[in-house]
């Protein structure tokens, strides 16, 4: 299983998520999430990191030259898309993309996954009206039809917490998973044991 921390906003927290076992961080570049983080303090950052960690850059509904502006700053392998974007919109930069979906009934699922072709895997989130993301709150896993894991690689996020992700695991059978706030302290300070507690869960 992989897992991926989000809304790393320091040092400590990304080393706390890479000895704790963390395959992927991510990186919030939105200004009005409590989780945002400057370029330059990014790339001071996974400078630091150790080897094979994908670092994934995250972005709701940005200008072409923000995403290139944080790409010519910040070695990233992968961007999150969390916004309207169209799947022309995220293939335009030219590095694997995550669309991230948020869960508002199959049908919507089923219909927005299909837009998605080069997606390199698909985030399934809640939905909260006006919160892109990082809300906290789950959604049905039941939705997730088995079917669709045989054309999409999933990732489950969402409200997850060490408690949670193993019935979330077990109920959805994802490709990864993913995680902002079940395992902080506060927004944007991780907490060492959530984190170590959430990736032995969700590894197990
Ligand atoms: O984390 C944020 O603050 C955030 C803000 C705006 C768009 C996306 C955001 N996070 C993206 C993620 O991938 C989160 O990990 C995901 O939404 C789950 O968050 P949580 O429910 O807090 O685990």
């Amino acid at each position: 299983m992989k897992v991926k921390i989000c809304g790393l906003t320091n040092l400590e927290d990304a080393l706390l998520a890479c000895n704790a076992g963390a395959d992927a961080l991510g990186f919030v570049f939105y200004p009005p999430s409590a989780r945002y983080v400057e370029p330059a303090q990014a790339a001071e950052i996974i400078k630091r990191l150790p080897p094979f960690i994908t670092k994934v850059a995250l972005f709701v509904d940005p200008e072409p030259e923000w995403v290139n502006l944080v790409l010519s700053q910040v070695a990233i392998d992968c961007i999150q898309f969390h916004g309207n974007e169209s799947d022309e919109f995220c293939q335009q930069f030219c590095k694997p993309f995550i669309k991230a979906l948020r869960v508002e009934s199959k049908e919507f699922l089923d219909h927005q996954m299909a837009c998605f072709p080069n997606a390199s895997a698909l985030l399934l989130d809640a939905f909260v009206e006006g919160i892109p993301g990082g809300t906290g709150q789950c959604f049905d896993w039941q939705l997730i039809d088995p079917e669709l894991k045989k054309r999409h690689r999933l990732i489950v996020a969402g409200g997850l917490t060490p408690d949670n992700i193993r019935q979330a695991v077990d109920i959805t059978s994802p490709y990864a998973v993913d995680v902002s706030g079940g395992v902080e302290q506060s927004k944007g300070k991780k907490d060492q044991q959530l984190l170590e507690r959430f990736i032995a869960q969700a590894k197990a």
